[in-house]
């Protein structure tokens, strides 16, 4: 069947079907890894948007049960060079198509994915419709721009849990605000045995006070960090009272609830070898990446960040820390999934930081900050 994939700008191209039928509009971006596709079309922070590998060859090693990011895939449609559909693994279920027609995603293969690169990286992101229809372009075009902005823009609220519920450990506990959270991140918590109480995107400083947390995890998630500006009020609350790390969006809503900003970058970073420069250490990490904002560099003057990462392509920031509050943040992914693991050791990082923060504080520092505020001795 065949299938054809439309953009803003007018570009067409024809190939052939190896997904569900129908027609889904998304925002039209690349992602640079040569495996990992599994991983990257059950990321929720790709709700809404239509991913094209750069990798020529995908579905060659199929599904496996055990590598979902996200229990059901969110993205709007998948876009490949060359589509093996007799998956060669012990560890495979069933192939790549299977799934897509599975959870209503469409699918294109045998279109030239070089060229759908080099017009993002040129002109920048832009909406498409990926079909099987056989409607004329100007039909095409139509439905394109009627696509609502809530079924492109509302993502976080359709990825994250609508329920509390919990993993438990053993260890510290860690409550991990899900924003459209991938599996990597619990599956690097319960590793080292935290006690992990899953919230929705929603969730208040109050709710999170009464779990008694020693630490909030904020997870990745789709979409403008500007778009849920009630959990960055909700970060601001618990600063500096629970220790903090921010992964991704949550690194950029933890930016936002310190008053710095973000702007949407031209294509973004997706794929699993962005070179990160520690500047602490001046040393460069491999890092796995999957984001289309960033935080603004000049809107930290004034705010209590320090920049400890960033990005050796363009500069971009990668890391933040608070300068008073155990706090920071990456832009990257350490849980991987797909990529390299070489940044895992900041799950280890956050809870000694954790330790450490309870070790100094057996009564929550802020807290008596505000109380000594309150009463002029401050
Ligand atoms: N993976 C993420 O958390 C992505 C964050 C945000 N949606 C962005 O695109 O920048």
């Amino acid at each position: 069947m065949q299938a054809r994939l439309l953009l803003e700008d007018g570009t067409l191209f024809t190939g052939t079907s190896f997904g569900a039928e129908g027609n889904k509009t998304g925002e039209v971006v690349f992602n640079t890894g040569i495996t990992g596709y599994q991983e990257v079309l059950s990321d929720p922070s790709y709700c809404g948007q239509i991913v094209t590998m750069t990798y020529p060859l995908i579905g060659n090693y199929g599904i496996s049960r055990d590598d979902f990011e996200s229990i059901a895939p969110s993205i709007h449609g998948f876009v490949v060079r060359r589509y093996e559909p007799t998956p060669s693994n012990w560890r495979a279920q069933y192939n790549l198509g299977d799934l897509l027609k599975e959870y209503g995603i469409p699918g294109i293969t045998d279109i030239d994915t070089r060229m759908l690169t080099r017009i993002i990286r040129h002109q920048g992101t832009m909406r498409g419709i990926l079909t099987t229809s056989t409607k004329s372009v100007e039909e095409l075009k139509e439905m394109m721009l009627q696509t609502s902005i809530d079924e492109l823009r509302n993502q976080v609220a359709q990825t994250s849990t609508k329920h509390v519920y919990s993993s438990p450990g053993s260890k510290e506990r860690i409550v991990l605000v899900d924003f459209g959270a991938k599996s990597g991140i619990l599956r690097e918590l319960n590793k080292r045995d935290c006690d992990v109480i899953i919230v929705p995107h929603d969730t208040t400083a109050d709710e999170i006070r009464r779990l008694c947390p020693d630490g909030i995890q904020l997870s990745n998630g789709p979409g403008d960090p500007k778009d849920v500006p009630y959990a960055a009020k909700m970060i601001s609350e618990l600063l500096g009272e629970y220790p903090i790390f921010g992964i991704c969006l949550g690194h950029q809503l933890f930016a936002l609830a310190c008053g710095a900003d973000t702007e949407k970058l031209k294509f973004g970073h997706r794929g699993g070898n962005h070179p990160v420069k520690d500047l602490e250490t001046g040393r460069c990490y491999i890092t796995s990446q999957n984001h289309g904002y960033t935080v603004t560099e000049s809107s930290l003057a004034g705010t209590d960040l320090v920049v400890t990462h960033i990005n050796n392509n363009d500069k971009t920031i990668e890391g933040l820390k608070h300068k008073r509050y155990p706090a920071f943040s990456v832009q990257y992914h350490p849980e991987a999934a797909p990529g390299p693991y070489d940044n895992s050791y900041l799950f280890d990082q956050f809870i000694e930081m954790i330790r450490e923060h309870k070790r100094l504080h057996p009564q929550k520092p802020r807290q008596a900050e505000l109380l000594a505020a309150a009463k002029g001795e401050l």
